[in-house]
């Protein structure tokens, strides 16, 4: 099954539409033969926030089982495209505090935390991470090893590896992006404790999602944001 990685929303939904309309011009109009569709061309509500509404979600139901929630925890996220941005978001609205933070522009940090909605409004005017008030610059290789509850990875694959896990001091690890931690890495953080949680579930929600998206089409019907955010959740804690 054919699927956009590390695009901008605006070309997914582009081609997606794209896609729906070369197969309806053959078919008749068939919304269910691809998902990641604008909204108004049969897109589901939620998809844009679902897949780090899940990794929330899966983060929440990890500490529960460990006697812990956000809103006392740390955490420091790697990436600040869908899946960083949405996590960081979600994540800052339950009273987790978001200490540092990088993606391609700049590694910043603030123990205090890093105030998230001011940080979206700086990137979405089109300000680099490393350009933003309300932390420090920091070395971006010390991101994964910093001092934090919750590791998110939320960029590329393999950015755990043997060089940097027996540094890691996270005592979770949230695999949001797609196979963050190596083979290597695993077996390092397994023996020091650390626990990981792996991407087939973390991340699942941008593809549970999708699915409710071929459901609604199949259907004929657009289900409520709250419903579709409801139903994830139920999917991501069953
Ligand atoms: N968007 C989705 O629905 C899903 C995405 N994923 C995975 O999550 C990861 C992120 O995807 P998106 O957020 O959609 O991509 P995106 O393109 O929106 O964001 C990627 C982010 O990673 C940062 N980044 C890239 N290289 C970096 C580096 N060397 N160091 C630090 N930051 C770096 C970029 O600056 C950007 O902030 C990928 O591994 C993707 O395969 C997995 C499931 C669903
Ligand atoms: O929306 C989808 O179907 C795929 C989500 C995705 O990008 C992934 O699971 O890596």
């Amino acid at each position: 099954i054919p699927i956009f990685q590390l695009q901008t929303w605006e070309l997914i939904h582009r081609t997606m539409a794209w896609i729906f309309d070369e197969y309806s011009k053959f078919h008749g109009h068939s919304p269910a033969v691809v998902t990641g569709k604008p909204i108004d061309l049969g897109g589901s509500l939620g998809r844009d926030a679902a897949t780090g509404r899940g990794v929330m979600y899966a983060t929440e139901a990890l500490l529960a089982e460990y006697g812990k929630s956000i809103s006392g925890s740390t955490f420091v996220i790697q990436g600040f495209g869908n899946v960083g941005s949405w996590a960081a978001q979600l994540i800052h609205e339950k009273g987790g505090k978001v200490i540092a933070l990088g993606d391609v522009s700049g590694t910043i940090r603030n123990k205090a935390g890093i105030d998230v909605p001011a940080l979206m409004k700086h990137r979405n005017e089109g300000g680099q991470l490393k350009d933003f008030h309300g932390a420090e610059v920091m070395d971006a290789s010390e991101l994964l090893v910093h001092e934090c509850d919750v590791l998110l990875p939320c960029a590329l694959g393999g950015v755990l590896n043997r060089e940097n896990a027996p540094d890691v001091k996270a005592k979770f690890i949230i695999e949001a992006a797609n196979h963050p931690t190596d083979p290597e890495a695993d077996e390092i953080l397994t023996k020091k404790g650390v626990v990981v949680l792996p991407d087939i579930y973390a991340n699942a929600g941008g593809v549970i999602v999708s699915y409710f998206e071929w459901v609604q089409n199949i259907q004929g019907f657009m289900w409520e944001e709250e419903k579709v955010n409801m139903e994830l959740h139920k999917y991501m804690n069953s």
